[in-house]
C-alpha cells in the first residue's frame, strides 16, 4: 500500500521478479478497482481476530522516513500474526508459543532500562554490538539470548511468510495452501531449522485450512481479490524485511548461533 493504495508489484530476491510484476499488474485490472478491492476487505476485517489491515498498518508504521525499522511496530505486527495462529487450532500452539517467547524477549528490551537503544533495529545493533552482548558465539543455557540474535529468528520465518503470501496470492493452479506454504517453508525457513523442527512443521503444514478459508481469513472472496490483498501484503512486508537484511549484512549477523 503506498499513500493509501494497494500495491501491485513486489521487489524480492526468492519470489520470481518477472512473475510477480506481470501477475499482478495484468488481472487487477486498473488501481480503481484494486483500491476498492482492497478497502472493501479492509471494512470486511474490521472486528475479526485476526485483522490482516491492522498487520499492514504496524509493517507500514515500521519504517520512518528516513527508512529505519521501528521496533515497536515491528512486534505489534508479529502479535497480529500470533492471533491468525492461535485461531488455527492446537497444532499451531508449538508455532504460535516460539513465537510469543521471541517477541517476548524483544518486547521485555524494549520495556527495559536500556529501551531506548531498542527503539529502531539499528539502534539496537549498535548498542548490542558497542556492549558486546550479540551473541556471536553459542549462548550459554541459562542466559537470554540477545535482541539481535533473537529478531534473526522472527525475520527468517517473515520471509517464509513473505513467500507463503505471494504463492498464494499468485497462485494460477489452486494448489493446496499446504503444498504452497511447505514449498515455501523449504526454500526460506528449513535452512535453519534441525531435522526435528522440520518434522514438526510439516505436520503442522498438514492442518492448515484450504484455499477458500484462507480467503475468508483475509476477508475475500475468490482469488482476484486475494491477490490484490495478498501482493499488498507482500510489499510492506518485503520492505521491511530488506532493510533488516541489510543491516544484518552489514554487521555480519546473518548467522547468529
Ligand atoms: C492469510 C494470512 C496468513 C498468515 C499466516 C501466517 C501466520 C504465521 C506467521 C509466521 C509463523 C512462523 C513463525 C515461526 C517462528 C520461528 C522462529 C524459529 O525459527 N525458531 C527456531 C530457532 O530458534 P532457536 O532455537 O535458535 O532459539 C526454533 O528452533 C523453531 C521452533 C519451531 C518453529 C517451527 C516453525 C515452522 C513454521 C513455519 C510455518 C508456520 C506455518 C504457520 C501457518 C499458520
Amino acid at each position: 500500500m503506498k499513500d493509501g493504495k494497494p500495491c501491485k508489484q513486489v521487489e524480492n530476491d526468492v519470489i520470481p521478479k518477472q512473475e510477480g510484476k506481470a501477475e499482478g499488474a495484468e488481472s487487477l485490472k486498473g488501481e480503481d478497482m484494486s483500491l476498492q478491492v482492497f478497502e472493501n476487505a479492509m471494512k470486511n476485517c474490521k472486528g475479526k481476530t485476526f485483522e490482516i489491515g491492522k498487520m499492514i498498518e504496524s509493517f507500514h508504521a515500521c519504517v520512518t522516513n528516513d527508512q529505519e525499522v521501528l521496533l515497536e511496530h515491528y512486534l505489534e505486527a508479529w502479535r497480529e500474526l500470533i492471533k491468525f495462529m492461535d485461531s488455527m487450532g492446537t497444532v499451531f500452539t508449538f508455532i504460535s508459543h516460539e513465537t510469543i517467547t521471541k517477541i517476548n524477549i524483544l518486547q521485555n528490551y524494549l520495556n527495559g532500562e536500556d529501551g531506548r537503544s531498542y527503539r529502531t533495529i539499528r539502534s539496537m545493533i549498535e548498542y548490542e554490538m558497542e556492549n558486546g552482548v550479540v551473541n556471536f558465539k553459542e549462548l550459554p543455557a541459562n542466559k537470554v539470548p540477545s535482541g539481535c540474535r533473537t529478531l534473526l529468528r522472527i525475520h527468517r520465518a517473515l520471509k517464509w511468510l513473505e513467500v507463503f503470501l505471494y504463492n498464494v496470492g499468485t497462485n494460477p493452479r489452486q494448489e493446496e495452501t499446504s503444498e504452497m506454504c511447505a514449498e515455501a517453508y523449504h526454500k526460506t525457513l528449513a535452512h535453519h531449522h534441525s531435522w526435528f523442527i522440520r518434522q514438526v512443521a510439516e505436520v503442522a503444514f498438514l492442518a492448515l485450512p484450504p484455499l477458500q478459508e484462507m480467503y475468508k481469513v483475509v476477508c475475500v472472496k475468490d482469488h482476484v481479490e486475494a491477490k490484490v490483498v495478498l501482493l499488498t501484503t507482500v510489499d510492506a512486508i518485503v520492505k521491511v524485511y530488506n532493510l533488516t537484511q541489510e543491516l544484518y549484512t552489514e554487521n555480519k549477523m546473518l548467522d547468529l548461533p
